[in-house]
């Protein structure tokens, strides 16, 4: 890990003529856990199908290799197509071109069933606003991802050690509507490694947070690079900018 912040330049254009500076990120297409996640040459565009929609052109040529540790931040303006570029990474969408690397294979290559069951193994995903399921405490909301396994009592201790981890091992029978939005989102973050996440993609953490809270969601993400998980994170989040280890702002 470095103090020092890297900036990656993409440009969202319309046109192929804009170069792009990048840092020195070689895609390794070999089993590489010390790189859990890469992109390469990404291009995102949406429309343009049957229903006459306009073509946007959202990414171009987007790279990135994000290593073990490491915090990354995608920056830009509301729009800039941060969390588009977030579920290409975390294989909830694909991209128009361009190809997606976890732990050196390409997704490519998978079904949606394998790219399922990677994910699941590999990647914990935070959405924008952390979205936790009323009915249930925190506890029960952390739990959730082991519900298809089977593992919910196996992972019952370190459900709780996450929810230690986030500050809230005294509130985890507390239901969301009796939790502050960045309590939510801590919860929210302490569901998406309950599985063992290598890397940790979190969409605007910090958004709709005053100062205080949001500089605790901040300490929690480079916790977790401590651990040796990579963070994929979006926001414009000044702090969150600066405490990043790399960067890339759209433009
Ligand atoms: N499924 C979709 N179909 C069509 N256009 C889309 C779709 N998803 C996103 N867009 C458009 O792509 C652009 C980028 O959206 P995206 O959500 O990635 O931006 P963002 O930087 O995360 O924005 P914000 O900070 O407001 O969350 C926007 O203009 C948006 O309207």
């Amino acid at each position: 890990m470095t103090n020092e912040t890297n900036v990656q330049r993409s440009r969202r254009s319309d046109s192929a003529d804009r170069p792009l500076q990048t840092r020195a990120n070689t895609i390794v297409k070999s089993e590489d856990h010390g790189t859990p996640l890469e992109l390469s040459d990404i291009t995102i565009r949406y429309g343009g199908g049957k229903g006459g929609a306009e073509t946007v052109s959202v990414v171009e040529g987007f790279n990135l290799a994000l290593h073990a540790g490491e915090m990354h931040c995608v920056a830009g303006r509301s729009g800039s197509g941060k969390t588009s570029i977030l579920t290409v990474g975390a294989g909830l969408t694909l991209p128009t071109s361009g190809r997606v690397f976890w732990e050196g294979a390409s997704l490519e290559s998978m079904g949606d069933d394998e790219i399922a069951d990677r994910r699941r193994a590999l990647i914990g995903y935070v959405d924008q606003g952390g979205a936790l399921i009323d009915g249930m405490s925190a506890l029960e909301n952390v739990l959730l991802p082991a519900v298809p396994d089977g593992e919910v009592d196996q992972r019952r201790d370190m459900a709780k050690d996450l929810l230690d981890l986030v500050g809230l091992g005294r509130r985890m029978r507390h239901r969301p509507a009796q939790l502050s939005g960045g309590e939510r989102q801590r919860v929210a973050i302490a569901r998406a490694l309950i599985l063992g996440t290598r890397v940790l993609v979190v969409d605007e953490p910090t958004a709709s947070l005053d100062r205080a809270s949001a500089n605790r969601i901040i300490s929690i993400l480079k916790d977790t690079t401590s651990d040796g998980i990579a963070v994929l994170v979006a926001s414009h989040d000044h702090e969150l900018v600066r405490l990043s280890d790399t960067l890339t702002e759209l433009i």
